[in-house]
This record gives C-alpha cells, structure tokens and sequence, in this order.
C-alpha cells in the first residue's frame, strides 16, 4: 500500500516535501560524516519544488548536508546540457546556482552525476554509450528516489504503450537509451524499472489540475500498462506520493 500525502496549500507541500527529504538524508547519513546520500531526481514540475522545499525554505536549507549529498537524474534528455530541455541544465538553473551563494556565504554543493555530454549528437552507438556509461556510475541502490508522473502516467522515460515495452520490460540493464520519446526530444536516457525497484524509498511529486485524470487512473483505477503504477505494485509501501488537491481532485482523501 502506498503513502499518499494531499495539500491544499502549495507552501505546505513543499515543506512537508523538505521534511520528508530531510529524514530520508538522515536516515541514510545515520550522523555519520562519512556516509552519502544517494538519491535520484526527476526533471520538469520537480525542479520547482526542490528549490522551494530544500533551499527557498529556511526552516528545511540549514539542515541539508549538501556535500554528503551524490544526485543522479532518474532519465536525461540526450541534448547539450545549456539546451533549455536538459534536465540537468534545468536542475542546474532551479537549485544549485541558487545554492551556491545561499544566504550570502558560498556553499559547498553536492556532487552531481551527469551524462557524458561530449557524446551528444553522436548517434545510435554514442546513445548506447551514454546509458552504459551512466549505468556503470549508479549505486546498488539509492536511499531516495524523486519521481514525477506525466499525464499519460510515463515515470522517468519509461512511457505507456507496447511501443516502449523495450524500456518498461527491460529488467537487467539499469540504464537505457529511449530513441522514440513521444514527449520530445525523442532521444533520452532512462532508468530501468530494475533500478526503482531496488530503491530504499520513493517519492512521487505531482501537482495541479492537469494530473487530475492521470492520478485518477493511478491511484483509483490503478491502470497496470501505466508505469507509475508498475512503480507502485513494485515498491509498495516504500512509495510516497504527495499530491496537491488539484491533482488529487478525484482521488478521496481517505485513499
Ligand atoms: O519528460 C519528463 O517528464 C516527467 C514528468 O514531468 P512533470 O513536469 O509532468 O512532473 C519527468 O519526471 C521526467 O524527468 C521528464 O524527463
């Protein structure tokens, strides 16, 4: 059974969306100076609420151990990182060069695992080489995973539909190039549902009213040729979503 945390308030979301990445940093660090913290991200409506939960929120900001923090990216778009469709790049915009500078002191950021971007535009072979390359830098398992749900219920670039079986069936390889996007670009990297599954925690980020009929096919319907809900019949009780009432319009809040 899943978590399912609703809000009226986006101000309130975000913070108890700080809170719950705090203990999820804490458990995982456990006081130790020299342990990491393995977490993943997703790009689009998540960037935003990083920045408002984690450094935009004062409350949440001083209890980050950023430097203790390695951030892979749940999928990348195969484009150079200074493309405004890069999830890096837009991560890069959203969050850490507004960190840097926090509270006017500079702070010393998290370490941040990208693609190899000197092999965009390559190609089939160099596409393929990007996601081994990727795959051989990930943890056994990360300590936090932030997903989002597209309104056609895609989770990372693992979409619904027979034509991405090849992604969404894949359960050995961790990374995989997505060559035929229907939310452009075409060419991406994705985690497999292999990586996910492993996961100590995942958390689903979804808000306003265009999810509103996708979270109904999620969490009421529980449309099994979705991969958010592969996600949720694989990680179970590990999985939280938080949701704001726009998105959850026809979810009951007692789901
Ligand atoms: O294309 C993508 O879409 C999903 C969902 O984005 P959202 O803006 O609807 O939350 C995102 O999680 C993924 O990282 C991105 O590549």
């Amino acid at each position: 059974m899943v978590g399912l945390q609703r809000f009226s308030e986006e101000k309130a979301l975000v913070h108890e969306f700080g809170k719950y990445i705090v203990e999820k940093q804490d458990s995982a660090l456990a006081g130790n100076a020299n342990a990491v913290f393995n977490i993943a991200i997703s790009g689009g409506s998540m960037n935003e609420a990083l920045y408002e939960g984690l450094v935009n929120d004062k409350e949440i900001f001083p209890h980050i151990k950023w430097p203790q923090w390695r951030i892979f990216f749940c999928d990348e778009r195969l484009v150079p990182f200074e493309d405004l469709q890069s999830n890096y790049g837009q991560f890069k915009k959203a969050v850490l060069d507004p960190l840097v500078h926090e509270d006017g002191q500079l702070n010393l950021g998290p370490t941040v695992y990208t693609i190899n971007e000197s092999l965009v535009g390559g190609g089939e072979k160099a596409n393929k080489k990007i996601a081994e390359e990727y795959a051989s830098l990930l943890p056994a398992a990360f300590d936090l995973m932030l997903l989002g749900c597209g309104d056609d219920g895609h989770t990372c670039s693992l979409f619904p539909g027979v034509e991405f079986n090849y992604l969404v069936e894949e359960m050995s390889s961790k990374v995989l190039w997505c060559h035929n996007s229907p939310k452009p670009p075409k060419d991406r990297i994705t985690f497999t549902l292999a990586v996910i599954a492993v996961a100590k925690n995942v958390c689903f980020l979804a808000r306003g009213p265009s999810k509103k009929a996708i979270m109904h096919d999620v969490l009421i319907v529980k449309n099994s040729e979705l991969p958010a809900v592969l996600v949720n019949e694989m990680v179970g009780a590990k999985v939280t979503w938080f949701l704001d009432d726009k998105a959850g319009a026809l979810v009951p809040k007692n789901c």
